[in-house]
């Protein structure tokens, strides 16, 4: 009978979600939508927290599909009162037999890496690539301001969360990546020289949104800020740490403990005034946004139709396609 039941309980568990899947693993819980894998430890009744690993494949851009399961996910982990604290990450590990899909073939798909089973792969090392730059080239007005008005939301949703926010950057975060980390309440970032972080906007020929400079700003300092949005630096980890766009860096292979590890510290602060203080902090920022929400998407949508910016992008992607190494 008992076994039975468990049968049952793994069969509807794995039914499926209206939002995804849900599996039980192992005493911890994890539910998926395509490109979001979440993972909860814990044990039931007590407080728990849940991992985000981010899995859209190459480079974990982040698409309009993405920033939606994205929204979904972490506003289901809200409505868990449960969790308290959420780690960020990327699914992206080192893998071998990877084989690189020959640049010339041009759907999504194909541009992705596989394995030798022909399923698609992360490329290792990479946290987020950023904004997706497919979604910001080639489009129309009407799709720019459907992607401007999410890439806003997850944005808010991320720097008002209530939960302790943690990223674990265990690859590349240029821009959009980097945008993901900073809305955290703490970073740590893998001590491997080859991954950098920080927003390289002005390299690709635009521009960081007003509210994306604030919360750079609100992390790193104005004057900081200044310089390294005009330059477009992206910070190998060291340097990272340096100027406060990480609080930590610790050798690849302990990133994730490490940050469950200062997790559990910040969880012992009683969350209603951490919240209230998180909020203290960070409301008028977020405000500045929420007031103007439309302009900006207004703005965004015109500026990134312009014929400049246009070929500012078709450039960017050419200079990526061609890179070696
Ligand atoms: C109101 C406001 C008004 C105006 C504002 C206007 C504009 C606002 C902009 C807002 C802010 C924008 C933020 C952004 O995030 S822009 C994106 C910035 N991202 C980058 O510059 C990263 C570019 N990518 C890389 O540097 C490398 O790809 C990376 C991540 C280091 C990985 O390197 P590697 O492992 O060698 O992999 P490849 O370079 O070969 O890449 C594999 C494959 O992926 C494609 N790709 C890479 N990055 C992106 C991306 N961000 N979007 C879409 N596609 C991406 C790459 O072209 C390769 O494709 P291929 O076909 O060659 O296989």
């Amino acid at each position: 009978m008992a076994m039975a039941l468990r049968a049952a309980s793994r069969v509807l568990l794995r039914a499926g979600s209206r939002l995804g899947r849900r599996e039980a693993v192992d005493g911890a819980r994890r539910f998926a939508n395509k490109r979001v894998l979440v993972e909860t430890e814990g044990a039931a009744g007590a407080t728990r927290i849940a991992v985000m690993k981010f899995r859209n494949p190459p480079v974990n851009s982040l698409s309009l599909d993405f920033l939606t399961e994205f929204v979904i996910s972490l506003e289901k982990l809200e409505n868990d009162k449960s969790i308290r604290g959420v780690i960020l990450t990327s699914d992206s590990l080192k893998r071998g037999n990877q084989t690189k899909v020959a640049a010339t073939e041009k759907t999504e798909e194909k541009r992705a890496t596989r394995d030798h089973g022909g399923r698609l792969q992360e490329r290792p090392g990479i946290f987020s690539a950023g904004l997706d730059l497919l979604e910001m080239y080639g489009r129309n007005p009407a799709h720019y301001a459907e992607y401007w008005k999410a890439v806003q939301e997850l944005w808010l949703r991320l720097y008002l969360s209530s939960l302790t926010l943690m990223s674990a950057i265990n690859g590349a975060s240029p821009a959009g990546g980097c945008l993901l980390a900073i809305t955290c309440d703490y970073r740590i970032m893998a001590d491997n020289p080859k991954y950098t972080i920080g927003l390289n906007e002005s390299l690709l020929g635009i521009v960081a949104p007003f509210w994306l400079k604030d919360n750079y700003v609100n992390t790193i300092g104005h004057r900081a800020a200044e310089r390294a949005l005009q330059l477009g630096t992206l910070f190998p980890p060291a340097e990272a740490l340096k100027v406060g766009v990480v609080d930590e860096v610790v050798p690849e292979d302990q990133v994730h403990s490490k940050t469950l590890s200062v997790m559990a510290k910040w969880l012992a602060i009683p969350d209603h005034s951490r919240q209230l203080t998180k909020t203290m902090m960070r409301k008028a920022t977020a405000d500045n946004l929420i007031k103007q929400r439309e302009a900006d998407i207004q703005n965004f949508a015109s500026f990134i139709s312009r014929d400049s910016i246009q070929k500012s992008l078709h450039m960017y992607l050419e200079k990526l396609k061609h890179k070696k190494g």
